[in-house]
């Protein structure tokens, strides 16, 4: 395995550089578990070639005097439309975890949203956050335990709760399962005290996960609870269905993640790409919506927008990143995120974040 690099190689000038390269980095189990979607990799591998099929339709000669890519996102100005997506265990691939991550965030003026199941406690990655940080809410199995998250996000200083909703249970991780990978001590921070209830009792002739595991998982009932529970924001990070968007508007949400949670959880959905403009149409234009799922190019953020997202996280890139170069590697590829996505409005004819719009694209008919 290569020790982390102390100053970037001239030849990593993209995220697809950084991602062939990792894996040197980093122990073979742990690749797995970062680059591996579930089962068949079906819903992973669409993500990529649906953001690939769209093309642009540019403009030219624009007038630039007043370009900007700021724009609002929950009420809040911010520099760029991109955020750091909730991502557990960082430990696993770099000493200073999370914290290094924030380092880089910071750097580029990024929000971030720590993960429940981050290798460094919330409280720490707080401190170490200057921009806006939201937190990722996982649902434990007692309303005591998720309480005490929530509060003890509210009081390091998050702003707003994301509620993972399309991970019930873990999906079929079958490249992880052949690899042997077992997540090592020390890398749930936030839950050393939270005690797991003991396994569900069932009848002889029932289903472990169907009666066991998901008898009390979490309904939208649970979300009007949380709702009851925090004067923050509340935003449902992993729909792709358009019904259930609905649902989320009507229970009054702040927002909505569209997202498959990068192929990692239920195999064979659409890509979330696919699916961002019917989600949009469907909740109307006041809504806040972001996307993951997917994002290696600026050009890929300038197409989620287009579609109807007023934000991107980037996911699984801030892993690529710690693993080669820790903070300094994470702050590179942010980078050249934002500056491919600021080429791409300059080629695009789009000078400010509102004149990315569908017209923008070529419907896949058209072509
Ligand atoms: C290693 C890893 C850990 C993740 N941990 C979380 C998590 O704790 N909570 C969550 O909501 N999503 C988690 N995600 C999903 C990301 O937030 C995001 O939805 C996904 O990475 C987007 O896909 P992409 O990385 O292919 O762009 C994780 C993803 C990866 C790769
Ligand atoms: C029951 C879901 C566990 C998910 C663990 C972290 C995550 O979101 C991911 O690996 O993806």
């Amino acid at each position: 395995m290569k020790k982390k690099l102390e100053s970037i190689p001239a030849t990593l000038v993209s995220v697809q550089d950084y991602e062939s390269l990792f894996a040197d980095f980093i122990p073979h189990p742990v690749y797995e578990y970062i680059a591996g979607g579930s089962a068949d990799d079906i819903s992973l591998k669409n993500n990529r070639n649906a953001f690939d099929s769209i093309l642009l339709n540019r403009r030219v000669l624009a007038d630039f005097s007043a370009a900007s890519t700021r724009t609002e996102v929950l009420g809040k100005t911010v520099k760029y439309p991109i955020m750091l997506a909730p991502v557990a265990h960082q430990k696993l691939v770099h000493p200073k975890g999370e914290i290094a991550t924030a380092e880089a965030a910071n750097v580029l003026d990024l929000g971030f949203i720590g993960s429940t199941l981050s290798s460094v406690p919330m409280e720490d990655v707080a401190d170490a956050l200057q921009g806006e940080k939201w937190f990722q809410l996982y649902f434990q199995e007692s309303r005591d335990a998720t309480l005490s998250l929530i509060q003890r996000a509210e009081n390091a200083g998050y702003s707003a709760i994301v509620v993972t909703v399309d991970a019930a249970i873990n999906g079929l991780r079958n490249r992880v399962q052949r690899a042997g990978f077992t997540l090592p001590a020390g890398m749930e921070a936030n839950l050393v005290n939270y005690q797991c209830p003991p396994l569900k009792s069932i009848e002889a002739d029932q289903s472990i996960i169907l009666n066991g595991i998901m008898r009390d998982s979490p309904t939208w009932r649970d979300i009007q609870w949380i709702q009851s529970q925090t004067s923050l924001p509340v935003i449902l990070k992993g729909i792709t269905n358009c019904e259930d968007a609905k649902i989320a508007k009507e229970l009054g949400v702040a927002g909505i993640v569209v997202s498959n949670h990068g192929g990692r959880t239920l195999d064979s959905v659409p890509a979330a790409i696919d699916v961002l403009a019917d989600i949009r149409a469907t909740v109307g234009d006041d809504l806040t919506l972001l996307f993951d799922s997917g994002i290696r190019r600026g050009s890929d953020i300038f197409k989620a927008l287009a579609l109807g997202a007023d934000s991107v996280l980037i996911g699984r890139p801030q892993l690529y990143g710690l693993s080669i170069a820790g903070a300094l590697g994470v702050a590179h590829i942010l980078k050249l995120l934002i500056e491919e996505f600021e080429v791409t409005m300059a080629l695009m004819g789009c000078a400010t974040i509102d004149q990315i719009t569908q017209d923008t694209l070529y419907s896949k008919q058209s072509i």
